[in-house]
């Protein structure tokens, strides 16, 4: 346990942080596999729904986005139907898009509105379908039912924020005609981000951050500019789901958000490390100087 010193100690080291903060919107993005493991969930869900109530009451103005492609998969084997990924986007037939809104909009959303709502009843849940938030198109015939973000209704969740509300949003997008789309969530924080112009837009994923060596955890890249990101993108030491996700840290950046980062969201109370102790953990994105 803390001496009362070291606690007053912290406090008082997070005190410029949240003077920075205040008013200010930081998108937090929770990926699948931050949650993958179902036991861990229930905790890391408590201490993430603290983090943002915390931040919410120093006045920080927070907007929680949800992945779950582990989680997906999961639903999509149960099914009987096997997942398939074309440079990174989930091929999405009309019965895949019914499982993802089924996952992200009828369950993840709710477990996190429902870790929220039991510290403090203002947890919201969003989709993007709901009240034209997240306008997508189409991005290929080829992948079905996936959709990139066209345009953010950044005002639906400032006005949440304004009623001192919590929103998190799940990101299933739709048309001008309604039609739903399966849109990547690292892309859809992004864009909200950029939207929002969000003074931070921070990644809870499955790893440390941007590792040198995927299989070292030990060999994390602690900051990197726009330039460093990209020469990273093409020597060949990122996959998978870590392409998209840089490509949207650079997308951000480059859209005026403040910086982004990329950090381990095993690590429980890691969003308020990140912001508001001298520590900060995992991969900060700035543009260069
Ligand atoms: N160079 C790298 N550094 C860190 N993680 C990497 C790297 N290359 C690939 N990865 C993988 O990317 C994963 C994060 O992407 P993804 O699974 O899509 O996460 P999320 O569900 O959070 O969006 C990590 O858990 C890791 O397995
Ligand atoms: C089009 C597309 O690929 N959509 C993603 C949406 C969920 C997501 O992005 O989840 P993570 O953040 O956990 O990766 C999918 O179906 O998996």
């Amino acid at each position: 346990m803390m001496e009362a010193g070291e606690t007053a100690e912290v406090l008082v080291q997070a005190l410029p942080y949240i003077r920075r903060f205040a008013g200010k919107v930081v998108v937090v993005k929770l990926g699948g596999a931050a949650i993958a493991d179902a036991d861990a969930a229930a905790n890391l869900d408590r201490a993430m729904a603290q983090d943002i109530l915390l931040l919410r009451s120093v006045g920080v103005r927070c907007v929680l986005v949800h992945g779950g492609g582990p989680q997906i998969d999961q639903f999509m084997r149960l099914a009987g139907k096997e997942p398939e990924f074309r440079n990174g986007l989930r091929v999405t037939d009309a019965e895949t898009l019914d499982i993802v809104r089924m996952v992200l909009v009828g369950k993840i959303n709710r477990d996190l509105v429902a870790a929220i709502n039991r510290e403090e009843p203002v947890g919201v849940g969003v989709s993007g379908e709901d009240g034209g938030l997240l306008r997508a198109v189409q991005v290929d015939p080829a992948l079905g039912f996936v959709g990139e973000v066209e345009a953010v209704r950044a005002k639906l969740l400032h006005q949440l924020l304004d009623d001192g509300l919590a929103p998190v949003v799940s990101t299933v997008g739709a048309d001008a005609a309604g039609q739903p789309y399966n849109i990547n969530a690292d892309d859809a924080a992004m864009a909200i981000a950029v939207a929002m112009q969000a003074e931070k837009i921070v990644y809870l994923t499955g790893a440390p951050g941007l590792l040198e060596d995927v299989n070292d955890p030990a060999s994390l890249v602690h900051r990197l500019t726009l330039g460093e990101l990209r020469a990273r993108m093409e020597d060949g030491s990122v996959s998978k789901g870590m392409i998209p996700k840089l490509r949207a840290c650079a997308s951000a950046v480059e859209g005026g958000v403040g910086s982004a980062h990329i950090i381990d969201g095993r690590v429980p109370h890691a969003i308020l490390i990140e912001l508001l102790t001298h520590a900060g953990i995992g991969t900060m994105i700035q543009k260069d100087v």
